[in-house]
């Protein structure tokens, strides 16, 4: 792959110690940086691998594509940057301190540690128009496949991948045309729960606020598990796409075997997570001589 553990034992052994402790620092005063930055890991290797494309300024910038106008945490990796600049000025890329900060996000909301093989260098393009390809909330199960598979993930990874749901929230505005007038006979969206659908429509009613955020796993909000595929079999997924992971049985059965249904064989949400991180975390990644190293996250040098 070129990346490997430990990358910068040698050249910035406190690397990983100054990401992790910047990462807890800001958690500290504010949680939503954990799902911010574990999202915004997503986006940055889904756009022209894990390059780091996703930090840079400019008003043509990847950042500015509708689905990143909503992704937070920039200071934190600014933050973590002006410390390693200080550290071990010009060795460590945005990319995988970006790449340590998803990792930090989910040991800080009690999920399972993994370990994040490094050297990955920063990238010297970021556009907009080639956000075009990420996932998007209404996308079909097929197209949702065909998007991971894309970048060399399979279906597995796909749902173990969209777990990372189990923390976070979403804007009343993505999903909100779920709740009244989603089919043609002007009812919601079946698949939503009986029971959970007056709940979500008070918390986002129709002319009301659509920057309002509802947590995407109603179970534990802030806590790494796998309750957000209870969800799913309960009928109580927020966004379209999610939902769509339980009524379409080529996913489903991967749900399935996160809630340890008997007959299936069982797989661990938290470890199973770690493992196709990896996977996502190595998507086109720019080793060697490829790319740069930036010294302030939002600007080429
Ligand atoms: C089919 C694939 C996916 C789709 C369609 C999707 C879509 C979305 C949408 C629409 C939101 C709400 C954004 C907002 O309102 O701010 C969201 C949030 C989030 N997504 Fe995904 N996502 C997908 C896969 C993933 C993956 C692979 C990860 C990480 C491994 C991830 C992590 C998150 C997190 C942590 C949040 C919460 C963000 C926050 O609270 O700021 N998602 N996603
Ligand atoms: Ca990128
Ligand atoms: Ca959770």
């Amino acid at each position: 792959q070129g990346t490997r553990v430990g990358f910068y034992s040698q050249t910035c052994s406190r690397a990983e110690s100054i990401v992790r402790s910047t990462v807890e620092a800001h958690f500290q005063s504010d949680p939503t940086i954990a799902p911010g930055l574990l999202r915004m890991h997503f986006h940055d290797c889904f756009v022209n691998g894990c390059d780091g494309s996703i930090l840079i300024d400019g008003t043509e910038a990847e950042k500015t594509a509708p689905p990143n106008r909503l992704l937070r945490g920039y200071e934190v990796i600014d933050d973590a940057k002006s410390k390693l600049e200080a550290a071990c000025p010009g060795v460590v890329s945005c990319a995988d301190i970006l790449a340590l900060a998803a990792r930090d996000s989910v040991v800080v909301t009690k999920g399972l540690s993994w370990r994040v093989p490094t050297g990955r260098r920063d990238g010297r393009t970021s556009l907009a128009s080639d956000a075009a390809n990420l996932p998007g909330f209404t996308d079909s199960i097929e197209l949702q496949k065909q998007k991971f598979l894309d970048k060399g993930l399979n279906t597995q990874d796909l749902v173990t991948l969209v777990g990372g749901h189990t923390i976070g929230t979403a804007a009343c505005q993505l999903f909100r045309y779920r709740l009244n007038n989603f089919t043609t006979d002007g009812a919601a969206d079946p698949s939503i729960s009986t029971a959970f659908l007056p709940q979500l429509q008070a918390l986002c009613p129709a002319n009301g606020d659509g920057g309002r955020r509802v947590a995407l796993d109603t179970g534990s909000p802030n806590r790494f598990d796998n309750s957000f595929f209870s969800n799913l079999r309960d009928g109580k997924g927020i966004l379209e796409s999610d939902q769509k992971l339980w009524t379409d049985p080529s996913t489903r059965t991967f749900v399935e075997r996160f809630l340890g249904i008997r007959g299936l064989l069982g797989l661990t949400f938290n470890l199973e997570f770690g493992k196709s991180m990896v996977k996502m975390s190595n998507i086109g990644v720019k080793t060697g001589t490829e790319g740069e190293i930036r010294k302030i996250c939002s600007v080429i040098n």
